[in-house]
């Protein structure tokens, strides 16, 4: 069906009058999800910097914990109480990055115009202590404060974070050493609590076994301005559609049977199949540590689907955690129906995809927006021959700045992680909230917290809309092909499925 410019005010006019299903006032959170949360903090509970400086004689307490695209995060491995249970975020500077990173300037004109409601964010003064402020003001008010700990920001010197590169580049993934080393020129880390041990342990001998889990979009978008030949984006999840891009690129090995679609829906069932299915292909959706040290998945990258030998090996780890009688089989049920419990019972997921929901307009809308909040003529109508004066781009300008204000914060939540660690509990001292596993006779105290809260950058939105056409138009040449299976890559290239080693 051919959309009319009537149609399409229509629609935008609806989603901005209703803010849809995902803005729905939830009785529990009376706060709302709204952007009227995003007021700038008239006080801060937790100072945001502490008078600590990290010197070059500290640099030996630290140890490589893990990575993504832009942070280093170690471990502290020392006596110190101060730093006991935390772990130091620290930036990196791509290696094809040049001036920006030198001296990182704060936010740019443009993000002061999206990001002007939340004026402490404005000041800013570059942009890593701008990232900061950001997931204190903007992303835990959205999550909850009580699932977010933004940390505090501590002063590095030059010769700490030299010491920190030279020490943990064995311990690093190598493409990752490739694509960026620490960013040696910045004057400050980010100190926050560390989620993969039990905060405030009762007992010093006290265990705990925490997962990491990187959870992606968990909804089909429904937006209007999704175009007929891209509809695969409202069937399949953006995850399964990546996957087959990235299987085709090559990044992985084997395309996941996880679907976030499983994760966020809220059914007992559906939730234990796709930590199910995480176990089976972690990638770098999944990882496990017992009392700090990973034993399941890879630091900083993507894990090697689970054969036989993996699951093996992490049944050993379990046994020694669970401490059961050996006679009683395998643990590993018991650990996924441990995870699967806290990720259903908590709810933490249905707050979660609300934020992810603010995405109302999929980018292919919000992108109208942008250009003109970046005042550059639209592209994407160029190349698409439609008039400029596309319906996003009549609409009142604050309206625009929200579609890509709530677009960029939907971005954050879509990629953000979750950790939740467990402790087992001593009968009848169960602290909420807790779960029960029956073939255990055990209960387990848990915690859950969001991790990676970074700002992502509205210059990178037309980036943004190529990746996404990128991924659609490889499902769409994958499905032309999958009537001919010689000329599919899928076909060709696919190693044999793993056998399901998990014992479950
Ligand atoms: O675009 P996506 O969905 O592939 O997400 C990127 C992630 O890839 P994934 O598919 O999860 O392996 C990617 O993860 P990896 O570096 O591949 O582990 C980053 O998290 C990236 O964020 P940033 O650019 O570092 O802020 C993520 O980019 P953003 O799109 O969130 O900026
Ligand atoms: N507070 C924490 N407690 C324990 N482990 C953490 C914590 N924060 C980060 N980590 C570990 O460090 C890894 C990298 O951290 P993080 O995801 O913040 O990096 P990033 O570079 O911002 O990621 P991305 O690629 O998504 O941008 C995580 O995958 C996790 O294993
Ligand atoms: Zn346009």
């Amino acid at each position: 069906m051919r959309w009319t410019m009537e149609h399409l005010a229509a629609a935008v006019i609806d989603v901005l009058v209703y803010p849809g299903p995902g803005h729905d006032q939830d009785p529990h959170d009376p706060g709302g999800h709204a952007y009227t949360h995003l007021r700038p903090a008239t006080k801060t509970e937790t100072p945001l910097m502490v008078e600590f400086v990290l010197e070059a004689n500290h640099a030996a307490d630290w140890v490589y914990r893990g990575e993504g695209g832009l942070n280093i995060v170690l471990a502290y491995n020392g006596s110190s109480p101060r730093f006991i249970g935390k772990v130091l975020r620290v930036r990196k500077l791509k290696t094809n990055e040049s001036g920006y990173a030198i001296a990182p300037s704060a936010l740019s004109e443009h993000e002061r115009l999206v990001w002007k409601e939340v004026g402490d964010l404005l000041s800013a003064s570059t942009k890593d202590v701008a990232n900061h402020k950001y997931a204190h003001l903007v992303m835990c008010p959205l999550l909850g404060s009580q699932h977010v700990d933004p940390g505090v920001r501590v002063l590095v010197t030059k010769g700490f974070l030299e010491l920190i590169h030279n020490g943990v580049l064995l311990e690093r993934p190598s493409w990752r050493v490739d694509n960026g080393r620490v960013n040696t020129l910045l004057d400050s880390a980010i100190l926050m609590s560390d989620h993969s041990i039990f905060q405030h342990a009762v007992h010093e001998e006290e265990v705990c076994i925490s997962v990491e889990i990187k959870p992606k979009c968990g909804f089909l978008p429904t937006s209007r301005f999704i175009r007929e030949e891209n509809e695969a984006k409202k069937r399949i999840s953006r995850f399964k559609l990546h996957q087959i891009l990235k299987f085709h690129q090559r990044k992985i090995s084997q395309i996941s049977e996880y679907d976030p679609l499983d994760m966020f829906s809220g059914s007992k069932v559906r939730v234990a199949k796709s930590i199910k299915n995480l176990f089976l292909t972690p990638q770098n959706n999944f990882r496990v540590f017992l009392n700090g040290k990973l034993v399941f998945g890879t630091l900083g990258g993507e894990a090697d689907d689970t054969n036989t030998q993996i699951a093996e090996q992490f049944e050993k780890t379990l046994k020694d955690f669970f401490k059961a009688d050996d006679e009683r089989g395998t643990r590993t049920p018991d650990f996924l129906q441990l995870v699967a419990g806290a990720v259903y019972e908590s709810g933490i997921l249905d707050r979660l995809l609300k934020v992810q929901k603010l995405d109302v307009f999929d980018i292919e809308g919000a992108i109208h927006a942008y250009y003109d909040v970046v005042s550059q003529p639209c592209a994407v109508c160029r190349e698409l021959h439609q008039p400029t004066d596309s319906v996003i781009h009549s609409i009142p300008f604050d309206q625009r700045l929200k579609i890509v204000r709530d677009f960029l914060a939907s971005l954050t939540a879509k990629d953000l992680s979750l950790m939740i660690s467990f402790r087992p509990t001593p009968k009848g001292n169960t602290q909420s909230p807790s779960i029960y596993i029956e073939s255990l006779d055990q209960s387990f105290d848990y915690k859950a917290s969001f991790i990676d809260l970074d700002m992502k950058p509205l210059e990178k939105m037309p980036y943004y809309y190529k990746l996404d056409q990128e991924i659609v138009s490889c499902y769409t040449q994958m499905m032309k092909t999958v009537n001919q299976p010689e000329k599919s890559f899928l076909y060709q290239e696919q190693t044999p499925a793993i056998e399901d080693n998990s014992h479950t």
